[in-house]
C-alpha cells in the first residue's frame, strides 16, 4: 500500500494542496478527479516522490518508501524523452525489456529506429508504459496519460493497465478530469481534491 496522509504541499510560496490524504493498495486502480488546478498532478508527483511535501508522511507498505518502485506517467510522453534518441534506445534506458512485454504492450521491432516526433500520441504512451514497466514498479501515477487520445486508442491502454495492475499486482492511481472514465477503469473507486 502506498500511503499519503494529511500532505500540504507549496509550489514556491503558495499553499496548493492541503491536508490530502490517499491510500493506493497493490494491485488495484484507484481514481483521482477534481477541478483544474486542485493539486492533483502535484499530489501525484508527492506520491512518486518527486515533489517534496512540506507537511504530511507518505509511507509504503507503513514504511519509508522507496521511490524507485515508483514510477510516474505524463499526459504529454514527448516530454519525458530525450527527442535525439530512437525509440529503442528509450525503452531500454532504465532496464532491458523482454519480447513478451513489448508484444504485451504492443511495441514492435519497427518502431525501434524512430525517434519519439515520428509515433502517434497512443504510440508514444505506449513506449512510455513499456519503459515505466520494464523497471518492475510496483506503483504507478497515471496523470491524464489518455486525454489527448481517442476513444480506441484510450480504451487500448486502460485494458493492458488494468491487465497490469491484475497481473502484477502494481497499484495504479488514474489522475482525471473524465470521472466518466475513471468509472470504468477504476477497481476501488475515485477520490476527489
Ligand atoms: N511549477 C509550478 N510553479 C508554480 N505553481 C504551480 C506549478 N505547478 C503547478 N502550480 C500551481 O499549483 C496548483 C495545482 O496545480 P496542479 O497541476 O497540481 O493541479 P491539477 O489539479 O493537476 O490541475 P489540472 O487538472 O489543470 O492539471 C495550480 O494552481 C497551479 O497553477
Amino acid at each position: 500500500m502506498l500511503e499519503a496522509r494529511a500532505i500540504t504541499a507549496t509550489h514556491g510560496r503558495r499553499i496548493v494542496l492541503e491536508n490530502a490524504s490517499l491510500a493506493l493498495p497493490a494491485g488495484e486502480i484507484v481514481g483521482l478527479s477534481g477541478p483544474s488546478g486542485q493539486g492533483k498532478t502535484t499530489l501525484g508527483r508527492v506520491l512518486a516522490g518527486l515533489h517534496r511535501p512540506s507537511a504530511g508522511v507518505i509511507t509504503m507498505d507503513g514504511a519509508v518508501p522507496d521511490f524507485r518502485a515508483v514510477q510516474y506517467l505524463y499526459q504529454d510522453p514527448l516530454s519525458a524523452m530525450n527527442p535525439r534518441w530512437r525509440i529503442g534506445r528509450i525503452i531500454t534506458e532504465g532496464q532491458d525489456t523482454s519480447p513478451d512485454l513489448r508484444a504485451a504492450i504492443g511495441v514492435p521491432a519497427a518502431w525501434h529506429d524512430r525517434f519519439p516526433h515520428e509515433l502517434s500520441g497512443g504510440q508514444l504512451q505506449r513506449v512510455a508504459l513499456l519503459r515505466a514497466l520494464a523497471l518492475r514498479p510496483r506503483y504507478l501515477v497515471a496523470d491524464e496519460i489518455t486525454s489527448a487520445l481517442d476513444p480506441l486508442s484510450q480504451l487500448h491502454i486502460w485494458r493492458l493497465l488494468q491487465r497490469v495492475a491484475r497481473d502484477q499486482c502494481v497499484g495504479i492511481l488514474a489522475i482525471s478530469h473524465d470521472r466518466a472514465l475513471l468509472g470504468q477503469i477504476c477497481t476501488l473507486g475515485q477520490v476527489t481534491l
